[in-house]
């Protein structure tokens, strides 16, 4: 099936499908184009779908075409129009024939309703239809991180920004259109612009230069703050690795010119496939020496007392989530069809196609709505005891990760983060983890306001007090933020903890003890180290190169990045183009499996 008939296929399920765009798309197993071609195809035809309408309607191209469909029609049509490449089929195909046929009128209708909309360029169209659609978004600023691996910030204000008007509120940023730019006062190397730019065409972002990330989710990275004194880094639940960059550029700008970096950055991710693109997007942001990528690997499964791991002094953990806070989750784009020839006009599909379960064809709807998580995984909660279920789960898991993190001996700032809004996976795990034993065995403590990084310090929106058990100490110490307060970001949490650790190998109450070849097999507690199948040991070393023990070749993942630069047409951000794999099921599905071992 081609590429226009797998788009028409998904764009035209019934809302009973459930999930939105990109669930649909990434969920799906047996697409044949790529996925991420069909999703920038989708999404630019939908957003450019009030326009083409016009186009096809007022040439009268479905009655002169009778076998195209309204859906064909308008995805042909976009890119016949409005792709650099045309239409993505041979001269000889009859579809894209169907099209051609009709190009001088296509052509003429589309100046027509350019000139109807006063826009004096394709380019002025296209601001203003980009403005349009992002509708409510629109509030939002695209945010920016300046990646200090690459570039710097000033290099970027005089380079890809310097046509920008800089201004001095976030709010600023979108009140109206044009090319309005924020330097964010909380987060070094921060930016916020206006949303209609397409920063995704610049050459800043296709060379890793500058990273799409919002705002709070730079928080955690920033608060665990790692210093060269605080050894390496474990980044626990990498992918798609916006984080692990942003801590591999924090490293990296520490170390003083001239001088090596002496620490790693290990990065875990579970999914093999979202490990993929953890990849991709380490290396485009040339964190690569920095960063050590173990693919496929469970946080939960890396054995704390490996010697691998002795000089890790911070971790972050960023673990799957509800994904409650995250902006524009829940809805499908609106389309515009054009009209069937002879048949009465076809009402517009609802703007925002909620995700609800309906029964169409019944004309029931049982609004069942449909949970998301941050990795794509969905879940049916049709009552609020489904939800509660749910959210139980996701923090059980939760607290299980950080329980974990507390173990590594060496280890001194944890930062624990979700993009949820739900007290349960938040503030209550951090109470549940602060009253552990693990936490009171190695002393570790809630990481107080007042000892925060100044962003952090200075960020208003702090913890409930509620959720915290009326423990105002924790409820100042968490860092929160919310959608749809006029901050511009979305919902977000994150905690740190801390504690002291003497130097090496001094955790507890005394040395580790190793067997004749120097491994540490009881730590500092006396409890045993080694488990058969568990750790580096197990496959005889930590720094294997893994890919051909998951049949990956090297050579596969860079064609596969060739494959992504199809879709360089269409306007593809990079949280759109980093999370290329949301089917991926999160918790409690993965086979018990053993150390991959980093790669190198
Ligand atoms: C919220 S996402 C992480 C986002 C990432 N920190 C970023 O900023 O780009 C959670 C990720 O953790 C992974 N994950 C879940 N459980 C894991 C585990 N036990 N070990 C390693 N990775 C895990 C999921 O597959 C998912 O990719």
């Amino acid at each position: 099936m081609s590429l226009y008939h797998e788009t028409a296929d998904i764009l035209s399920a019934t809302p009973s499908t459930g999930g939105n765009l990109k669930t649909r798309i990434f969920g799906k197993k047996d697409l044949k184009s790529p996925q991420q071609q069909i999703y920038a195809l989708a999404l630019e035809t939908c957003k450019w779908s009030p326009v083409l309408k016009e186009v096809i309607d007022n040439s009268d191209l479905l009655c002169h075409e009778r076998k195209l469909s309204p859906l064909l029609a308008l995805l042909l049509v976009h890119d016949f129009i409005l792709s650099k490449k045309g239409i993505a089929l041979p001269a000889s195909h009859g579809l894209r024939a169907s099209i051609e046929r009709h190009k001088a009128r296509l052509s003429a209708e589309f100046t027509r309703a350019r000139l109807r909309r006063k826009a004096g360029s394709v380019e002025a169209l296209r601001e203003q239809i980009t403005a349009e659609f992002l509708g409510g978004a629109a509030a939002y600023p695209r945010w920016v991180r300046v990646n200090a691996l690459k570039t710097t910030i000033e290099d970027q204000l005089a380079t890809t920004f310097a046509t920008f008007t800089r201004v001095l509120t976030v709010g600023e940023v979108t009140a109206s259109p044009g090319k309005f730019l924020y330097v964010d006062e909380h987060i070094p190397n921060l930016l916020a612009i206006s949303p209609s730019f397409e920063i995704t065409k610049t050459d800043a972002y296709k060379s890793g230069a500058v990273i799409l990330q919002d705002k709070a989710s730079c928080f955690p990275a920033y608060l665990l703050d790692p210093r060269s004194e605080d050894g390496d880094v474990i980044d626990s639940c990498s992918a798609p690795g916006n984080k692990t960059t942003h801590l591999a550029a924090i490293v990296h700008s520490r170390v003083p010119e001239r001088e090596e970096c002496t620490q790693t950055v290990y990065a875990f991710e579970k999914d093999p496939k979202r490990a993929r693109t953890l990849e991709k997007m380490v290396n485009l942001a040339g964190a690569k020496e920095i960063t050590r990528m173990s693919f496929g690997q469970d946080f939960l499964r890396v054995d704390p007392n490996s010697e691998l791991f002795a000089n890790v002094g911070c971790l972050l953990l960023d673990p799957s989530c509800s994904g409650s806070g995250i902006v524009g989750r829940d809805e499908m784009p609106p389309i515009y069809l054009p009209d069937i020839p002879g048949t009465f006009k076809k009402p517009l599909p609802s703007s925002n196609r909620k995700r609800k379960r309906d029964d169409s064809d019944t004309g029931k709807n049982t609004s069942q709505p449909i949970m998301v998580d941050d990795d794509g995984k969905e879940t049916l909660v049709s009552s609020e005891k489904e939800l509660e279920a749910r959210l139980e789960a996701l923090s059980s898991f939760q607290l299980t990760l950080l329980l974990h993190a507390f173990k590594f001996p060496a280890a001194k700032k944890i930062t624990y983060s979700t993009c949820s809004i739900h007290a349960q996976e938040n503030e209550q795990v951090v109470l549940k983890a602060l009253r552990s034993d693990i936490a009171k065995e190695r002393g570790w403590r809630i990481l107080r306001r007042e000892q925060q990084v100044r962003g952090l310090r200075e960020w208003p929106v702090r913890g409930s007090p509620e959720a915290s058990d009326v423990d105002s100490e924790v409820a100042e110490a968490c860092i929160r933020s919310y959608k749809d307060d006029g901050r511009g970001v979305m919902g977000f949490f994150v905690a740190g903890f801390v504690r002291d650790v003497k130097p090496a190998f001094a955790d507890g109450d005394g040395p580790y003890v190793r067997d004749e070849s120097g491994r540490i097999i009881r730590d500092s507690m006396g409890m045993p180290t080694f488990k058969p199948g568990y750790g580096p040991d197990s496959l005889g070393g930590g720094n294997r190169i893994n890919r051909s023990a998951q049949g990956e070749n090297p050579q596969h993942v860079e064609d596969r990045a060739e494959e992504n630069e199809d879709v360089e047409d269409y306007d593809m951000d990079s949280e759109e183009a980093n999370d290329l794999s949301s089917d991926n099921s999160s918790q409690g599905d993965s086979d018990p499996g053993e150390w991959n071992g980093f790669d190198d």
